[in-house]
Parts: structure tokens; C-alpha cells; sequence
């Protein structure tokens, strides 16, 4: 699974994002900074010309609007047509009642590859009790595998939930990350780069359990080493952009601390 940081800088996709437009720079810059190429859009106009010539695409619903809602559902359903992959970034779905009602429609009407969010985000989507506030979890303290599993289940994909310990499942086969800092939480839009990383690597391969989980990985371990030192947070920031550009697979070898549940 880690040669998939050498096949995306060979393969370079072209990760299509429908996404906000608070962390829709650093989203193109980390992309880039993996080794894919990040295009985004907000117009109906392309959407098919465009869909068809992306290798995977991102939904993040951060900062929906009126206007933006049929888009997302559209740029779905092309993805589909076309058999592009798609990842879902639900961006507070529990805050409000149009994010819940928005996320059930898109999860009802596109078939999503994965669906990642923090841990109180994929919680809530599963129909448990969260704790969390506007885009942020604080529902770090028990381990959530068998939920998140369910809500895998639930969903016929392969979820991805973030936070102390991130869990990546496809219902079944479980990977359990443990690597990672606070600091992460401190800069906003490590979770929504996360989703981008995690469709460059889907533009690459076909392995949506492994894509989704090298994704994952590459935020928390960077998001390690970029705190080694313990630089204040903008700095900390600059850091994470550096790791992520000079991941390999030394490194993942070396420092990676993940765990393989695999179905008895
Ligand atoms: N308490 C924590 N300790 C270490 N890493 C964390 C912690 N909480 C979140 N992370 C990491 O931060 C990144 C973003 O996750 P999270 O904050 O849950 O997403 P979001 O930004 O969508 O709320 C992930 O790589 C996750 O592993
Ligand atoms: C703060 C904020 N508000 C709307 S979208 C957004 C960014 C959320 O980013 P992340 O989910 O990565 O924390
Ligand atoms: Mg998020």
C-alpha cells in the first residue's frame, strides 16, 4: 500500500473538487504538493466537459448555498456516469438542519466511493448521538471501530473517520491509525486536504480501501513530523506542506503507526 506515494507522483490524476471556499487554496496546494493536479470548479456549465476529464472527484459541503446545492448533486451523479471516483466531505452535517438534509440527499442519489468526515461528523451520519460544535468533533475519548464499521455498512462504501485515532473501513477489513497531533485541529482544513489527498490517490488506483486509507495517513503522519520541533502553529502549517511533498516510503516504513483489523 505505501507505493502508492510513488504511483500518484507517476500517474499525476487530475482531482476534481467541488469544495468551500475557506480552505479551497490549501486543498490545490497540498494536492500539488502529493504529486497530483488540483482543478476547481463552480460552475454548472462544465460540469460534464469537466467530470469527464478528472480521475476522481471531491464534494465538500462547507460552505453550501442555495445556488450550490444542485450542483453538488449533479457533479455526483456525472461522476458516476463517467465511473469517476467520489469522496464525500460532509462539513458539519450535524450543525445545522440544511447540511443534515442536504448530506442525506447527496448520500440518497449519488453512489460516493467514500465518505470521509471527523469521527462526531460519521457518527452523526450513522444516527448516533455527537458530541461536536460547527465543523469541529470533540468526540475523541472511546474507540469507535464497531460504529464506524456500521455506518460503513450502512452507507455501502468505504468510510474514513479523522480524529486522536483515525479509523478507515470498508464494513469489513479495518485500518486504525494512530499517528498524529493536536496541532492539526489548531489550523482549519486538515480534514477537507485529507479528503484531497485521499481522491488523488483514488485517481490512481483501484484499491478504495487503501487509497482512502494512505490518505488518511499521509495527513496524520505528516502532520507528526511537521511538529517534531513544536513550531508555533504558522509555522507548524509551513511544516505540514513540506512533509507532505517529501513523503516516501522510507518514511511511511519508518514511522508509520498503523494497525490492520482484518474480518475473523
Ligand atoms: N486529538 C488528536 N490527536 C492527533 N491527531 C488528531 C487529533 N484530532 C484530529 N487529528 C488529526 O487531524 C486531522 C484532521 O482530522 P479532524 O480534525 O478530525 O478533521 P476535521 O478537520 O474535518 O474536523 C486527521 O489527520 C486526524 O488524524
Ligand atoms: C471553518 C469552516 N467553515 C466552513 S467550511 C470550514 C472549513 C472546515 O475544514 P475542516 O473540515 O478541514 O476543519
Ligand atoms: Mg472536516
Amino acid at each position: 500500500m505505501f507505493n502508492l506515494i510513488e504511483k500518484v507522483k507517476d500517474v499525476n490524476p487530475l482531482v476534481l473538487h467541488y469544495t468551500n471556499n475557506v480552505t479551497i487554496n490549501d486543498c490545490a496546494n497540498i494536492t500539488l504538493a502529493l504529486g497530483a493536479s488540483p482543478l476547481m470548479s463552480f460552475s454548472y456549465e462544465e460540469v460534464e466537459d469537466i467530470v469527464k476529464i478528472a480521475n476522481s472527484v471531491v464534494i465538500n459541503i462547507g460552505t453550501m448555498n442555495s445556488e450550490l446545492l444542485n450542483l453538488y448533486l449533479i457533479a455526483g451523479k456525472v461522476a458516476n456516469k463517467y465511473k469517476k471516483p467520489v469522496i464525500l466531505d460532509p462539513v458539519g452535517v450535524f450543525a445545522t438542519e440544511a447540511r443534515t438534509n442536504l448530506t442525506n440527499k447527496l448520500l440518497n442519489e449519488v453512489k460516493f466511493d467514500v465518505v470521509k468526515g471527523n469521527i462526531a461528523e460519521i457518527k452523526f451520519i450513522g444516527g448516533f448521538d455527537v458530541k461536536g460544535k460547527g465543523v469541529d468533533s470533540f468526540d475523541d475519548e472511546t474507540d469507535c471501530t464497531e460504529i464506524i464499521k456500521k455506518v460503513a455498512k450502512k452507507l455501502e462504501c468505504v468510510v474514513a473517520a479523522t480524529g486522536k485515532t483515525d479509523i478507515i473501513t470498508d464494513g469489513d477489513s479495518v485500518y486504525k491509525i494512530n499517528n498524529g497531533t493536536k496541532k492539526l485541529k489548531g489550523i482549519t482544513g486538515t480534514g477537507c486536504m485529507s479528503a484531497s489527498l485521499i481522491a488523488s490517490f483514488l485517481g490512481c488506483d483501484k484499491n478504495t480501501l487503501e487509497c482512502a486509507t494512505m490518505g488518511i495517513l499521509t495527513m496524520s503522519l505528516c502532520g507528526e513530523l511537521a511538529d517534531s520541533q513544536n513550531p508555533a502553529i504558522g509555522s507548524f502549517k509551513v511544516n505540514l506542506m513540506d512533509e507532505v511533498y517529501s513523503l516516501n516510503v522510507d518514511k511511511l516504513n519508518t514511522y508509520a503507526k498503523i494497525e490492520e483489523l482484518v474480518l475473523a
